[in-house]
């Protein structure tokens, strides 16, 4: 018997499934982390196996790396496949400019390299992560462990200067130890509510020495495919400046059958 999705579980599916669609035979496909990403690399893997679908997959994460092999994606290192066709990724959130913030997964320095390395960047997300202003979200910077006290009051002392609202910095922890993401980092995550200027910020925080990335991705997503609690799915296209709105697989039992009312 399978289990009834909630809404946002569903919304976070349809958005997946769609963009799935869009991998084609021989592709080499970016695979990005976190819950909805998760469905992706399934339902890849679904297609791997009954479609005979060949792609090389690029990990964002261990943890990704790990689910890819499970469900038979054959996977290469960002330098075995040189460059990618496509990436498919969640966010923390979204703009009306597709700039996002990510790394709530602590995966945002693997993420933005393996995104900037790719022909085409989608993200995949419910419909509650579209904003008007970035910021809400915490903002995560990846930070070195030498001397991260220091570098958090230099964060804290260019926040004083930037256009945002909060100015806290708050070490991720993971229990009672500091989280350490895959390159061995810490991260910090900022308490801003409001970005004015993104685009500046991201630059600015990258200027701090023992800043080695931050989780505002400015002018890297393409597309975001947005999936809602009833199943429906709508694109929004950076490049068209359309909005489709579209309804996937209504009546296909194998995708629908589980979906939440
Ligand atoms: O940036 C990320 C990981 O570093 C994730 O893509 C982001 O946190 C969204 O996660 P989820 O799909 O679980 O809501």
């Amino acid at each position: 018997m399978t289990q009834k999705l909630s809404p946002i579980d569903t919304a976070k599916r349809v958005a997946a499934y769609r963009a799935a669609e869009m991998v084609e035979d021989g592709m080499r496909v970016g695979l990005g982390t976190g819950s909805t990403a998760a469905w992706l690399v399934r339902r890849l893997g679904e297609r791997v196996k009954n479609e005979g679908l060949k792609i090389r997959g690029v990990p964002t994460s261990t943890a990704t790396a790990q689910l890819a092999r499970e469900v038979g994606i054959e996977v290469v290192s960002l330098d075995q496949a040189g460059w990618l066709d496509l990436t498919i990724d969640g966010a923390d959130e979204f703009d009306g400019e597709l700039n996002l913030i990510k790394g709530g997964g602590a995966a945002l320095l693997q993420e933005k390299i393996v995104a900037t390395a790719s022909d085409l960047m989608v993200v995949i997300a419910d419909a509650g992560k579209e904003v008007e202003t970035l910021g809400a979200f915490p903002l995560p910077i990846e930070v070195i462990p030498f001397g991260w006290q220091t570098t958090r009051t230099l964060v804290e002392e260019l926040l004083d200067s930037m256009d945002v609202l909060g100015t806290s910095a708050t070490l991720r922890m993971n229990g009672e130890a500091p989280t350490v993401t895959d390159e061995g980092n810490h991260i910090l995550d900022l308490h801003l509510q409001r970005i004015g200027n993104p685009r500046q910020l991201a630059l600015a925080l990258n200027q701090i020495p023992g800043v080695v990335e931050n989780g505002l991705f400015i002018d890297i997503c393409d597309k975001v495919v947005i999936g809602f609690g009833d199943g429906r799915v709508e694109l929004r296209d950076i490049n068209e400046g359309t909005i489709q709105l579209d309804r996937l697989g209504e009546g296909d039992d194998n995708l629908f059958s589980d979906l939440a009312d």
